[in-house]
Parts: structure tokens; sequence; C-alpha cells
């Protein structure tokens, strides 16, 4: 502050004496010029007094003379020239001196003004010296009034300093002796420290003990719920099982078979189907861009044994022991998987031996008062033809209602009673050999007919002398793919028509069902119509739909599940048994009464 009045104070004494010096010039100047008028004038006040003073030097006189010669009258006439010459003279001074008057004047009046000039001048400078004087003297005050307070500002600032400085002593003071302490504490945690990594290692011992049983019981809940989840399912299942019974809904399996030599090279962008592996229901297939998702009563995936499948239509082929027609078909375009589920290669048999096989150990289990026979038929439908494959003279066959009433039948048809195993595979073998003679290409032949093995159990209990009769048929169905698609004719194009009506008509008899209409066109096809009895009614029917997994096949596997989605929602009604009672006529009366 002091430095900003100083410098103020500096620049107005600086400005003053230029001031003061421009107007010394000035007044020095006009001092110059004064004198040097004063001088002139003087000068011309010498040279008038001067020329006052002298004598003039011309005197005018008049002489009248008498000119009486020619010299004299030319004197006269010289003296009369010079005499003109003499007057011009004095006019020329008379007039200069009036030049110099008024000079003189002229210069008189300068000065007087000048002289007004420079007491106007003087008179400024007095009032700039007085303003100079009073500035200064302003100045001083403010500058004394800022030194003053700065003098008391630092004051306060040195009292201010002064106390900061006693109370950091104090503070000092203080941190010694804080400083103190924790070097005393730095020193005890040093010697704790010293001991910390026994404890760490202790600690971490009891950590990972804690850790490992808390793992241990996490995993023992999580199998805990997994086993509720397993046990969930199950009930589900048989929920949903017990819900399809009661509705009487036809049951629908599907089952994927795995990547053959005929695929061609396939790598995995082209596996289109994907499964859920929380729920063994659902089915997705990647068509081009999204995904199609399909619910069905069972998948099998590609990595499904035998056995599995089998395990899953187990209790079905065993409740035809207790009476029940049970049906189970397959369904599905050429090449898909029927076959092989059904009958399946010799080492690694499907559904018709092993059913065969359950049902000669559970006739076997029933017990002593139980007395059962199985009997087995063999046909296929081809080109709406039926052909019994048990028995080669080639009777033209037909499908009939039992004169008792006892629903439909084939007059004709060879019925061969089983007793073992052995004996089963003998009619298989024989079934197999006249399907085989009757055509040049099995495979061909096998893709474009549908097979179907009946298997009849019926019952006899000594004890309370009931009688049960359980249908089982087991239905390779032909290859499901659209005859536009594969682009037959001639004979060719006639087998895949029938097999087209045989299938559409099983879709017909399905969608009628479904919709609960009154007429059922079971008749329309021989497949439709020889399964009647298990398709409608009080059977348990189960279709298991075969499809290939890759993306070649996409639009024929598409069809398959759809068709299975709408056979799913068929409701047959319930299931009943077929047991009668000893008294044969009680029975006849009962069938009399339901035809
Ligand atoms: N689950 C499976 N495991 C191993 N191979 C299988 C499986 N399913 C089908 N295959 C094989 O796929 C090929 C075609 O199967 P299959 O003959 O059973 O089809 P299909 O649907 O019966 O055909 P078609 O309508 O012509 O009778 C066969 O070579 C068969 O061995």
């Amino acid at each position: 502050m002091l430095s900003k009045a100083e410098k103020k104070l500096v620049k107005t004494e600086s400005t003053l004496e230029e001031t003061e010096s421009k107007y010394r010039d000035e007044v020095c100047k006009l001092s110059k010029e004064n004198q040097k008028i004063s001088r002139l004038l003087r000068d011309t006040k010498a040279d008038v007094t001067c020329l006052q003073a002298r004598e003039p030097e011309v005197s005018i006189e008049r002489v009248e003379v008498e000119v009486e010669s020619e010299d004299l009258r030319q004197v006269l006439t010289e003296s009369q020239k010079e005499n003109a010459l003499l007057e011009t003279d004095v006019n020329d001074w008379r007039q200069k001196y009036t030049e110099l008057t008024n000079q003189m004047k002229a210069l008189q009046e300068q000065n007087i003004n000048y002289n007004k000039q420079l007491q106007q001048n003087i008179e400024e400078v007095i009032e700039i010296e007085a303003k100079h004087d009073k500035e200064m003297e302003r100045i001083n005050e403010e500058m004394n009034g800022q030194v003053e307070k700065v003098k008391n500002e630092l004051k306060d600032e040195l009292d201010n300093l002064r106390s900061t400085n006693s109370s950091l002593r104090s503070k000092i003071l203080n941190v010694n002796t804080s400083f103190e302490e924790l070097c005393e504490s730095h020193e005890a945690l040093k010697k704790q420290a010293s001991h910390f990594p026994r404890i760490i290692s202790v600690t971490i011992d009891c950590v990972k003990t804690e850790a490992v049983r808390a793992i241990e019981d996490i995993n023992q809940k999580n199998q805990e719920l997994v086993c509720k989840y397993h046990k969930e399912m199950k009930l589900r299942k048989k929920y949903h099982n017990e819900l399809v019974e009661l509705r009487g809904n036809i049951r629908v399996f599907c089952r994927v078979r795995p990547c053959i030599k005929e695929d061609g090279f396939t790598n995995p962008s082209q596996i289109i189907v994907t499964y859920d592996p929380f729920d063994d229901g659902l089915l997705f297939i990647a068509n081009k861009t999204r995904s199609q998702v399909f619910e069905l009563d069972k998948v099998f995936d590609e990595k499904v044994s035998q056995i599995e499948v089998f395990e899953e239509v187990r209790s079905l082929v065993t409740s035809c022991v207790d009476g029940y027609n049970v049906c189970i078909f397959a369904y599905g375009q050429t090449g898909s998987g029927k076959t092989y589920t059904m009958e399946g290669p010799q080492n690694d048999p499907g559904i018709n031996q092993r059913a065969l096989q359950e049902l000669f150990s559970e006739t076997q289990e029933r017990g002593i008062d139980w007395e059962y026979s199985i009997s087995v038929s063999v046909l296929e439908i081809y080109n709406e033809n039926i052909r019994d494959l048990l028995n080669d003279e080639g009777l033209k066959l037909e499908i009939k209602m039992k004169a008792d009433g006892g629903g439909l039948h084939v007059p004709g048809l060879k019925t061969v009673e089983v007793t073992s195993l052995n004996h089963v595979n003998q009619v298989f073998l024989t079934g197999q050999k006249n399907r085989a003679t009757a055509t040049t290409n099995l495979n061909e032949h096998s893709s474009r007919s549908h097979l179907i093995l009946n298997i009849e159990v019926t019952g006899y209990n000594k004890t309370t002398n009931t009688r049960t009769r359980g249908k089982l048929n087991l239905v390779d169905l032909a290859g499901s793919e659209r005859v536009s698609r594969s682009g037959a004719d001639g004979a060719r194009l006639k087998e895949a028509q029938n097999i087209n009506k045989s299938l559409s008509c099983l879709g017909d008899v399905i969608h009628s069902l479904r919709s609960k209409q009154n007429h059922i066109p079971y008749r329309n096809s021989k497949l439709t119509y020889l399964l009647q009895d298990s398709l409608g009614g009080e059977s348990k029917t189960l279709m298991i739909v075969q499809v290939s997994p890759v993306d070649k096949n996409i639009s024929e596997t598409v069809c398959t599940l759809n068709f299975a989605q709408r056979v799913r929602l068929v409701e047959l009604g319930t299931a009943g048994r077929q047991v009668e009672s000893g008294d044969i006529n009680e029975v006849k009366k009962r069938r009399n009464k339901l035809c």
C-alpha cells in the first residue's frame, strides 16, 4: 500500500515538475520577447528623438529673382530641380517617420499584451503551485494514513503471529509428547507384529476349515435342492401322466437320431436341434434366424439308448397285461430312425422285442392264480393292401367287425401264440423273410409300408374266474415325407400317394378326435381303420416321433413336430380295462349294450 501511495506521489511530483518547467520556459520565452520588443521600442524612440532633434537639412527658400541672364536662368532651373528632389526626400523621411511611429505603437500594444499574458501565466503558475501544495498535502496525509493503517495491520499480524507461535510452541511440546508415546506404541506393535505370521497362519487355517465346512454345507444343501428338484420334476411328470391318463391324451415322445453317414459330413453348425437341460419335454429347432420350441411329453436326445427308451414305455407295455389296449407307433420321415426304435439291430433290439420280453416276465411274476397266453400277428399295409407277414400264401385280407361285437379283426390273419423270447425271434425272422421275398429292395419297401406288430395278452384268474384281454399294437409307419418333395412318378407316385393318404387320414382322425366331432373318419384308410381300437376310445396311445438332427431335413423335421404337437392335444377319454367276469352271457349282454 505504501509503495502504491509513493508511486502516486512520485508521479504527481513529476507531473508538477513538468508543468512548472513548461511554464518556466514559457515565461522565459515571453520575457525574452518582451526584452526584444522593449529594445526595439527604445531604439525606435531614440531614432525618432534623433530625427526630431536633427536640423532639417533642407530649408526651403523662396527667392524671387529677376532673371536677367541666361546663366542665371540655368542656375535657377537647376536649383528648382534640386529643390524638387529635396522635397521628395523630405516626404520620404516624413513617411518613414509615420511608419516608425505606427510600428512603435503596435509594439507598445504587443508589449502590453505580452505583459498581460505574462501576468496571467504567473497567476496560473501560482495557482498550480497552490494546487500542487494542496495535492502534496493531501497525498502526504493519505500516505501517512496508509502508513498508519499498514503499521496497525502489521502490528495486528505480528500479534497474531506471536500468539500462533506460542500456540505452535505448545503444540510442538504436545507433539513431542505424542511422538514419544507413538514411539512407545510402535515398539509395542513391532513386538506384536513379530507374532503376526503365526497368528495369520492360524487364522488362515481356521478360515480354511470354516470355508471348507461352509462349502460342504452349501454342497449338501445344493444336493438336497437338486434332489428336491428332481423329486418335484418326477412328481410333476407323474401328475402330468395321471392327467394325461385321465384325459386320455395321446402321449407324444420325440427321439432325435444321431448323425449318420447318409447325412454327409456334418459340422456342428449344421445341427439344428438343441435341448433344455432342465426340462426333458422341450426341444428347440434353430430355424433360420429364430429358434422354434416344441413341447412334448418326453424328448430323447441322440445319446439316449434303446434301454432308456424302453424304460419310458415299460409301464405302458405292462398295462396290456392288466387288460388295456395299448398302441405305440413310430412316426417320422424316411431315415429318421423309426425302424431303429421299434425293431432295432439284433445286438441292441428296440421296443418290439423288449416289449415281448417284458410281457413274458410280467406274466410270469403275476403268481400262480393267473394263466396268461401271448399271441402275435405281424402285418403290413402296402398300397392300401393288408399283407400277413407270418403267412406267405398271399391271401387278400380285409378288416372286419367281430361277430360277437368284440371289436375289429382281420379274418384269416395268422396269429401265433408265443411262449419264449426265442420263439418270438423265430416269428420275427419269418415276418422279415416274408417281407423280403415280396420285394427287390427291402429298405425302400419298408420306407413305403406300415408294419404292425399286434400282440394280444389274455389272462385268466382261476381264483376269481376273471379274464383280461389286452392288445398291444406296435406300429412302424411309412416315411412321412411329402409327395411333392419326393418327385416320384408312376408306381412310386402311387405308393407315395397311398402313404400320403393313410398318413393324412391319420391326421384327419386325430383332428376329428381333437375337435370332438361326432364322426371320426377311421374307415378312410386301412391304417386308421385297423388302429381304430387304439386311436379312439378306451386305449392308451403313444406316438414316438422320430427326427433327424441336421439342417438339410429341417422342413420335414418341423412338419413332424407340428404334427406331434397337434396329436398331443387329442383327448381320447379315460382308458378302460378289458376285464370280463366268468359268466360269458353277462359279458355278451354288456358288449351288446355297448354296441
Ligand atoms: N438312435 C439311433 N442310434 C444309432 N443309429 C440310428 C438311430 N436311429 C437311427 N439310426 C440309423 O439311422 C438309419 C436310418 O434309420 P431307420 O432305418 O430306423 O429309419 P426309418 O425312419 O425307419 O427309415 P424308413 O422310413 O426308410 O424305414 C439306420 O442306419 C439306423 O441304424
